[in-house]
């Protein structure tokens, strides 16, 4: 089965991508859309993310044989009572969320007749919104699927289909396994880089612009991901809070012994860390998977550099 038009909700950095990344890969698929915004909705005609944009979300999903739910995690569940009034019974109900226990969930009690199949494209940026999509955003990205034990294989083999004509590439997970795995590689990045530089601002009176100055180096990356969506990323913690706990409790340990080492003068503990960290970096360039990037260093992958080469978000 393949799908022949697709709905988006919530047409910000994720809808967008989707509805541009379509145009592109996915030409004969209808696309339309709706964001509970006016302001983006307006902007998301301008910019022609999807071919049809609704004012009323059951409408926007009207006939759609798939519905990509694109809002926070927080909002998911309202946005599929939005759309519920508007959905055809065989509809493939989708979303995009960052963390995939809490939203199957809300979807399966919102949804309770519908066939719901979460998944998660490893792919974004720290800019949000009807101008921050591009269509190449989920070339030679990992995209997730997180299916319940009674899905059907035909419309898992599908939903697989779309994304990897978008260009990403698939792997099925379990949801639970995704939100620990995603909580160490996104979720605690994140929260590390918010904290560091509440801290480096808190401390403005001891570093006065020097905070600004002086971030050229590695301090700038990690304002470049502390930028991020607050809504978005307030959600993904209150969502994938076990998951979080768990990993945090580890990371904390693991920085309690660093600490430790600090103040004891252990140069040795230092040293085998830092080697151990910088092999596995090393690792992974040999094996050409800058990034974790499914395939890359075939050639044909973007060289993005934090901000400085994202590519211009132009309709
Ligand atoms: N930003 C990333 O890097 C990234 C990457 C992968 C997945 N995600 C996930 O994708 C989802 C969307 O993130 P984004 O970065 O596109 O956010 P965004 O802020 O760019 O867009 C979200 C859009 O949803 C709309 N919205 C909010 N509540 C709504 C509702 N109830 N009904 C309809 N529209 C609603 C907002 O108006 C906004 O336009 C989130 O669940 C996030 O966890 C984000
Ligand atoms: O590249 C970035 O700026 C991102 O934060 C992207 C990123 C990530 O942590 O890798 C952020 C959240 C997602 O759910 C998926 C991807």
């Amino acid at each position: 089965m393949t799908f022949s038009r697709v709905a988006i909700v919530g047409l910000g950095l994720l809808g967008g991508s989707i509805g541009l990344a379509m145009r592109e890969h996915l030409p004969g698929v209808a696309s339309a859309g709706w964001d509970a915004d006016p302001a983006v909705r307006e902007r998301a005609r301008e910019r022609g993310l999807v071919a049809t944009i609704a004012d009323d979300p059951a409408e926007a999903v009207r006939g759609a044989d798939l519905v990509i739910l694109c809002v926070p995690v927080g909002a998911m569940a309202q946005a599929a009572h939005a759309v519920a009034p508007g959905l055809s019974p065989d509809c493939l109900v989708s979303d995009v969320g960052s963390s995939k226990q809490g939203v199957a969930g809300a979807l399966e009690q919102a949804l309770p007749n519908h066939a719901i199949i979460p998944a998660h494209p490893v792919a974004g940026t720290e800019q949000s919104g009807p101008d921050a999509g591009f269509s190449s955003l989920f070339h030679h990205r990992w995209c997730i699927l997180t299916p319940p034990a009674h899905a059907e294989a035909a419309q898992v083999d599908a939903l697989a289909a779309f994304w990897r004509a978008l260009g990403a590439t698939v792997e099925v997970m379990e949801p639970a396994h995704h939100d620990l795995v995603l909580a160490v590689t996104s979720h605690i990045p994140h929260l590390i880089a918010y904290t560091i530089v509440g801290t480096a601002s808190d401390l403005e009176e001891v570093t006065r612009s020097e905070v600004i100055k002086y971030s050229a180096g590695g301090f700038r990356d990690f304002t470049r991901i502390a930028a991020s969506d607050p809504t978005m990323w307030r959600d993904v913690f209150l969502h994938n809070r076990d998951a979080v706990l768990a990993m945090l409790g580890r990371f904390t340990a693991d920085l309690d012994a660093m600490t430790s080492a600090i103040r004891e003068g252990d140069g040795q503990a230092m040293h085998d860390l830092f080697s151990r960290t910088r092999a596995i970096r090393r690792g992974i360039l040999a094996m050409g998977q800058d990034d974790a990037r499914p395939d890359f260093g075939r050639g044909d992958h973007d060289e993005r550099q934090g901000d400085e080469a994202e590519p211009p978000p132009q309709s």
